[in-house]
């Protein structure tokens, strides 16, 4: 899915007005749907307390009033009465419900509430703010946001812009839920601005296809209908020869276990064959936990030297450490391997400590966690600039960049960025990051192309910790539980 500046979405409500449908009466679709939504989920709600802006959202919220009156709902309205500069149609829908004798229209300082299954509807602003809150907008939300009643925002979370990141401290309204037309907003996937959020909905309301087809965007949403593309069922005639070589590199004295989560991991994503390099100390343990996988030793408690495999994808970091004699091997390794590879870990604070980048092969994967990414490439002010960075280094290097976060983001090398929106905070727990390196290597090592190898790997890995979280719960879900989450996931794929 596409994700759309504020301006390309407006030139997006332009060109699908322009195809027939009048701007009045794709607010009113917008609200529709919105309201649909409202009354599956909100039916026993008693009171709707709405809050309109002077914009188009404002529009919605009107709109939605009326709606909601219509089918028996007990609705009041919220204006800063001091400001009736209302858009043409939001005015439209203004004069509308300004007619209807049940639904009283109050100023935002008549704000009383006394009952508990009372719901807030936030249509102050949508993707046309363009400065932060002030006065009597930012006053009301400041109160909206210490009332503990669920909160609905339509389009965007009053106060948080499309595409930008807001200013530290500035009033945002907190919802519960977001009900958000046609596209993920990049607000919405940053940790800053996203956390304001809530659940987030997409309302497909038409929006002219032809111009969504066309528009240019770096920036995408992982949905299924791209994973649907990308997945390849196995072929029945085919061998373990046709699913690649996957080497997992990594695990030193005390940390066996990342490597062994990611060796299981690229058996569990389907990889023909597996290795796990390691030191000796991890033999006895691998061998009887994974025993699919060969298992090469190279060093008693640590990696001192590893050699070059034809026809295999490293993937090289988990568990691995930072000995001298370590970094060497990786270093080595680099010099004279120049094939695509999947880069973790400890592999990648060596890389940053070493000024060794520039030896990453070209079309290689890097998986940092944000610690590891400012490691490698240095600080910045937020994940806004942090993912500019990013960018500007996946061209530079010619490398895959995979950002972990709440919203992992695939950068590609031609600059594009994928959100992962599967996942979830049961996966942060040590470990996670090493499944992911495991099912990123074994989808390289099974010819995927390397950027669908990415958008799958980091979906499937969250999709496979959702399926854990739900059986474990979040708390107890552990990266283990993940791993073995993962054949469901196909199964759902293949069905
Ligand atoms: N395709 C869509 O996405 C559709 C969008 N619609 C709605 O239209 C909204 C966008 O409407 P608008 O462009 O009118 O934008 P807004 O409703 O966000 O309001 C923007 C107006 O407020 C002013 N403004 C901006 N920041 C301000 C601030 N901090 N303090 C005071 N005034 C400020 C602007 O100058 C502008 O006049 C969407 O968010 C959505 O709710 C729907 O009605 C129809 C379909
Ligand atoms: N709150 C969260 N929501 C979704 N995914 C998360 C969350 N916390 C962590 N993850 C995922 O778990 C993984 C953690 O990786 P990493 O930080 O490298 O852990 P480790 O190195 O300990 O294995 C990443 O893929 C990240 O996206
Ligand atoms: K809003």
């Amino acid at each position: 899915m596409k994700i759309l500046t504020a301006q390309q979405i407006k030139e997006c409500d332009f060109a699908t007005i322009e195809k027939g449908i009048s701007s009045i009466n794709l607010m009113e679709k917008a609200a529709k749907f919105c309201v649909d939504w409202i009354e599956v989920n909100f039916r026993s709600t008693q009171k709707f307390l709405i809050f309109c802006g002077t914009g188009n959202n404002g529009g919605d919220g009107f709109a939605i009033a009326r709606m909601l009156y219509e089918k028996g709902y007990n609705v009041e309205v919220f204006i800063d009465k001091n400001n009736r500069e209302f858009s043409p149609d939001a005015n439209v829908n203004f004069k509308k419900i300004k007619q209807m004798s049940g639904v009283d229209i109050k100023d935002f300082s008549d704000l009383m509430i006394r009952d508990d299954k009372t719901v807030v509807i936030d249509a102050l602003f949508g993707y046309g703010l363009n400065r932060g809150l002030s006065g009597a907008t930012k006053n009301i939300v400041e109160k909206l946001n210490q009332i503990k009643i669920p909160k609905i925002s339509i389009d965007i979370p009053t106060g948080l812009f499309a595409d930008k990141i807001i200013e530290e401290n500035s009033t945002v309204l907190k919802a519960d839920f977001t009900l958000t037309f046609q596209f993920y907003k990049k607000s919405f996937l940053h940790p800053e601005t996203g956390k304001s959020c809530g659940k987030i909905i997409v309302l497909d309301i038409n929006l002219d296809e032809d111009f969504i087809d066309v528009i240019k965007t770096y920036y995408f949403v992982i949905d299924e209908d791209l994973i649907k593309e990308i997945y390849r069922p196995r072929d029945d005639f085919s061998n373990k020869g046709t699913y690649g070589k996957s080497i997992l590199v990594g695990g030193s004295y005390g940390k066996i276990g990342a490597i062994l989560m990611s060796t299981l991991s690229a058996l569990k994503t389907g990889s023909g064959l597996t290795f796990t390099i390691a030191p000796e100390c991890g033999n006895l343990i691998l061998q009887s936990q994974v025993p699919e996988a060969m298992f090469i030793g190279c060093g008693e408690k640590y990696i001192e030297k590893f050699e070059i495999q034809d026809k295999a994808v490293y993937g090289i970091g988990p568990g691995f450490g930072k000995e001298k004699q370590t970094q060497n091997a990786l270093l080595d390794f680099l010099e004279n391997y120049h094939d695509p590879i999947v880069l973790d870990a400890d592999a990648l604070n060596i890389l940053a400590e070493t000024d060794g980048m520039r030896l990453i092969p070209k079309n290689s994967v890097i998986t940092p966690h944000p610690l590891e990414f400012e490691r490698l490439f240095g600080k910045t002010e937020n994940s806004f600039e942090r993912l500019k960075l990013a960018r500007t280094k996946a061209e530079e290097l010619q490398i895959f960049i995979v950002l972990k976060d709440h919203h992992t983001a695939v950068i590609t090398p031609g600059k594009k960025v994928y959100y992962n929106i599967t996942g979830n905070s049961g996966m942060a727990k040590g470990g996670s990051g090493d499944v992911l390196t495991g099912i990123l290597t074994s989808l390289i090592s099974q010819k995927y192309d390397i950027e669908k190898a990415c958008i799958f790997g980091v979906w499937l890995h969250g999709k496979a910790g959702d399926l854990a979280a739900e059986q474990f719960s979040k708390e107890s879900m552990l990266p283990t539980d993940l791993i073995h989450k993962i054949g469901e996931v196909f199964k759902s794929l293949s069905s």
